[in-house]
C-alpha cells in the first residue's frame, strides 16, 4: 500500500526546561490517496502543529514526514499541496479573479489559459458573477470560497485546511461542507487534511477522524467513518451519523469536554 502522507513518530517541542511545551508527541499517521482526514481535539492538542509540520510551515523536533516520498519542503516547492487557513488570506487590492489567478501567475501559466482556469474555478464555487469585486465587498463565507478556489485552481494532489469554516455561522458552514465535498469529488478526490473543532463537521466530511488530546499533544485514536459517498444532507439526520458523532465524542478525553465546542464559532 502506498501512502500520500506518512507521518512517522513526529514530535514538536517548543522551548526548553520547565517552560518546554510538548505541542506534539510521537505522532504516527499514514494517509492513503484520496482520503479525507480530519484532525479534531480540544484547544492546544497539536492539530495545527501537526498540519503546519506536514505543510512545511514548521519542522518537527523528532521524527520524519514524507509527502509522496518527498520531504515537506520539496513537496511544497513541487506544488503538491494547497492550503486554506481559518481567515482567508486574500489580497485586498486584488480583485477576486486576480486573487485566484495568483498561484497560476507564480507558476508562469500563460495569461489567457490562467484566466480561463480561474474563471472556471470561480464558477464552481458559485462566485462567477463576482470576479471584479474586491474581497472587502464579500461576506466571510464568500471570501472563504475565494480562498478555496485559489487553493484548488492549480489542482494540487493534496489540500490542507486549518479550520477553514471556523469563523462562519452554522448554516453557511453546512452549505460550504457540501460545496467542499462536491468540489472534492469533481477534483478526482485529492487527499485532504482538515482541522476542525466540530465533531459533526468532521464526521460528515471524513473518511477517518483523527482524535487528538492535549498536554502533551498526541493522537489518541482514529475513528473510521463508514458512511457511504456521496454524502447527503439527509445523512446528518440518520442513526449511523449520530452513532459516529457519539463515538468521536467519547474518544475525546473525558477531562477536556468543555474545550470542544460544536458548530459555528468554535
Ligand atoms: N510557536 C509556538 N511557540 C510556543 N508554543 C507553541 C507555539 N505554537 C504552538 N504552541 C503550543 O503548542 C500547543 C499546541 O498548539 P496547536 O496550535 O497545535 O494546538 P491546536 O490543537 O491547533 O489548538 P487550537 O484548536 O486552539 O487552534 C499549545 O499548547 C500551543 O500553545
Amino acid at each position: 500500500m502506498s501512502f500520500v502522507i506518512e507521518v512517522d513518530a513526529v514530535s514538536k517541542l517548543y522551548g526548553s526546561g520547565k517552560s518546554q511545551v510538548r505541542a506534539l508527541v510521537d505522532a504516527t499517521l499514514k494517509i492513503a490517496p484520496g482520503e479525507f482526514i480530519s484532525l479534531i481535539g480540544p484547544s492546544g492538542c497539536g492539530k495545527s502543529t501537526l498540519l503546519r509540520n506536514i505543510a512545511d510551515l514548521d519542522q518537527p523536533t523528532h521524527g520524519t514526514i514524507r509527502i509522496n516520498g518527498k520531504s515537506p519542503r520539496q513537496a511544497r516547492l513541487d506544488r503538491e499541496f494547497g492550503m486554506v487557513f481559518q481567515s482567508p488570506v486574500l489580497y485586498e487590492w486584488r480583485t477576486v479573479l486576480r486573487n485566484v489567478l495568483l498561484p497560476l501567475e507564480i507558476m508562469g501559466v500563460p495569461s489567457a489559459e490562467a484566466k480561463e482556469k480561474a474563471r472556471a474555478m470561480l464558477r464552481l464555487v458559485g462566485l462567477g458573477a463576482f470576479e471584479n469585486h474586491h474581497p472587502w465587498q464579500l461576506s466571510g463565507g464568500m471570501q472563504q470560497r475565494v480562498a478555496i478556489a485559489r487553493a484548488l485552481v492549480f489542482h494540487p494532489p493534496i489540500l490542507m485546511m486549518d479550520e477553514p469554516f471556523g469563523a462562519l455561522d452554522e448554516l453557511t458552514r453546512e452549505r460550504l461542507n457540501h460545496e467542499l465535498l462536491n468540489l472534492w469529488q469533481r477534483q478526482e478526490k485529492s487527499t485532504v487534511v482538515f482541522v476542525t473543532h466540530s465533531i459533526q463537521e468532521a464526521v460528515f466530511l471524513s473518511s477517518r477522524v483523527v482524535v487528538m488530546s492535549p498536554r502533551p499533544g498526541k493522537i489518541e485514536t482514529i475513528v473510521d467513518i463508514d458512511l457511504p459517498r456521496p454524502r447527503t444532507a439527509e445523512m446528518r439526520d440518520q442513526p449511523r451519523f449520530f452513532e459516529l458523532v457519539k463515538e468521536v465524542r467519547h474518544s475525546l478525553r473525558e477531562d477536556e469536554p468543555l474545550a470542544v465546542v460544536d458548530g459555528a464559532g468554535a
